[in-house]
């Protein structure tokens, strides 16, 4: 099969970058990402790069290589469905908010609505793709959609995860682990998994492009994200026992990750993971554990959120505590919104949670972060109806410099881990503080040794003051 065109439905974090490097490496091939989201698209097509709606590092320098050439953004999605062999779906798959599985199952309305519209608009066969993390079996309904409501053309479903992370999007797209793509055993399933399959090849080795069946390719995804957010909160739950007895995590995190049946990657103590995926895929593998019944496999997975909500809990009442108790009328600076560095995404981010807790504490909390803007930490913070929004914009200020952020604080508590913030004038910030002058290192990325001889208290999350 020859494929000419590609279209993506869902312009986001996912479909901008991943449809991008698929134009950098195919410039035979016309890809097309649509969304209904006008101002999304109107940034994906400015001019200037500094305004994609997506920040990750390499990102322009590719979209302004392909963009024009073989890479459109565009509102117009019946076209671009029409045209195109292959339709990737890359839409949002929150958490539902209401009804059957609220707070829990993953809210399928857009996945939905992208197969009625296909179905509606396709005149020739097609490949549907599911780019978006889904509940293991969604492809059944997506066919059942698809072969009900369609013009009796063939459409084949395959299963083809993203395992990219925020802030490193591109390298991960350009040397992935590995690719998966799931699909059917018929002859039709095989020939739409080699076509996706080649144009991978155009830069992905063939080896490290992996073919399982459908529903093993879903529900790989969301076990990768189980398993990865679950040695986040293992190591989290070990930095309070090591703040309690002496241990230093980062100590501990390398003597355990020498072991090459445990690895030394993602064993960084944090104040809590955020990020758009990991609560709202274990909550999703929580909910069609239980829905099959398997209770005891639902509360092994809900552990993992449920220390992560404690160590975000846990840090913020750490400063109330150290602070004498009180944070009232206090200043506290916040260096860090983000959920991780490297990205203006601030989806989950622990530093929503615990501004939350010490604003309802009465503290006054000024926020410095390279990227991202004040409209999005209000927004976040008001998404949470703890308090009006006229209230969050006079306890909370956002500052474009972090000194002026600091200036007069009680403390600063770290909650991104920016490697901007390691090379600061610590001295020129402590100086210009109020006395004592505490950090919280939620990251663990200063240096104690050197913050302590300036003056600061300093905490840091895994080994205590
Ligand atoms: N953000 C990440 O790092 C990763 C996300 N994923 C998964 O990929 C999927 C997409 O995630 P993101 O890109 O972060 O979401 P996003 O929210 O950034 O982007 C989704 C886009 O889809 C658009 N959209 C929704 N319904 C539409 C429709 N009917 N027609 C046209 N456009 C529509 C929205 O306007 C939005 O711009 C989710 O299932 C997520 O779990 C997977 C791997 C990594
Ligand atoms: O499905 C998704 O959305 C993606 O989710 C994660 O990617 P992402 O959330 O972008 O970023 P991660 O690097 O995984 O970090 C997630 C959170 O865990 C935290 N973290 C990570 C690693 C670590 O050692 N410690 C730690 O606290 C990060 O600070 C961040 O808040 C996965 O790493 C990706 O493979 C996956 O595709």
């Amino acid at each position: 099969m020859k494929i000419k065109n590609i279209c993506c439905i869902g312009a986001g974090y996912v479909g901008g970058p991943t449809m991008a490097v698929i134009a950098q490496k195919c410039p035979h091939i016309n890809v097309t990402v649509v969304d209904i989201n006008e101002d999304r698209i109107a940034a994906w097509n400015d001019e200037n790069l500094d305004n994609l709606p997506v920040f990750e590092p390499g990102l322009d320098s590719i979209v302004k290589e392909a963009r024009g050439r073989n890479l459109f953004f565009s509102t117009e999605v019946d076209k671009a469905i029409d045209n195109s062999e292959i339709i990737f779906i890359s839409v949002n798959t929150p958490t539902k908010t209401y009804g059957k599985g609220k707070g829990m199952a993953a809210d399928l309305k857009y996945i939905e609505l992208c197969a009625r519209q296909i179905a509606r608009v396709s005149k020739q066969d097609k490949i549907v793709v599911e780019k978006s993390t889904l509940p293991v079996r969604t492809a059944a309904a997506i066919k059942s959609i698809l072969n009900n409501t369609g013009h009796h053309v063939h459409f084949e479903i395959l299963s083809n995860p993203e395992f990219l992370a925020e802030g490193t999007a591109v390298n991960d797209l350009l040397m992935p682990d590995r690719v998966l793509i799931g699909g059917e055993s018929t002859p039709k399933g095989k020939e739409a998994l080699k076509a996706l399959t080649d144009i991978y090849a155009n830069w992905v080795p063939r080896e490290k492009i992996l073919t399982t069946n459908v529903w093993s390719s879903e529900l790989s995804k969301l076990t990768a994200n189980a398993f990865l957010a679950q040695r986040v909160s293992s190591i989290n739950a070990m930095s309070e026992i090591c703040e309690k007895t002496g241990a230093d995590i980062n100590e501990v995190a390398k003597a355990i990750g020498m072991d090459s049946r445990i690895g030394p990657k993602f064993l960084k103590a944090s104040v809590g993971f955020g990020g758009s995926c990991f609560q709202k895929d274990i909550l999703n593998l929580v909910y069609i554990a239980k829905s099959y019944g398997l209770d005891e496999v639902a509360d092994y997975w809900e552990q993992v959120i449920l220390i992560n909500e404690h160590q975000k809990q846990r840090f913020s009442d750490l400063i109330v505590s150290t602070l004498y108790n009180t944070v009232s009328g206090k200043k506290i600076t916040f260096l860090g919104w983000a959920f991780k560095k490297d990205t203006n995404d601030t989806r989950e981010s622990a530093a929503i949670k615990v501004a939350d807790s010490l604003l309802s504490e009465q503290a006054k909390i000024s926020v410095y972060d390279p990227k991202v803007v004040a409209k999005q930490i209000y927004s976040d913070l008001d998404y949470l109806k703890t308090r009006s929004s006229e209230e969050n914009r006079n306890l909370l200020q956002v500052h474009k410099d972090p000194y002026e952020a600091c200036n007069q604080s009680h403390s600063v508590a770290i909650l991104t881990e920016w490697d901007e913030f390691v090379s600061y004038d610590w001295q020129r910030i402590y100086d210009n503080m109020q006395k004592p002058a505490f950090v919280f290192d939620g990251r663990g990325i200063l240096n104690k040794t050197e913050l302590e001889r300036i003056g600061f208290v300093y905490y840091k999350i895994g080994s205590g003051a």
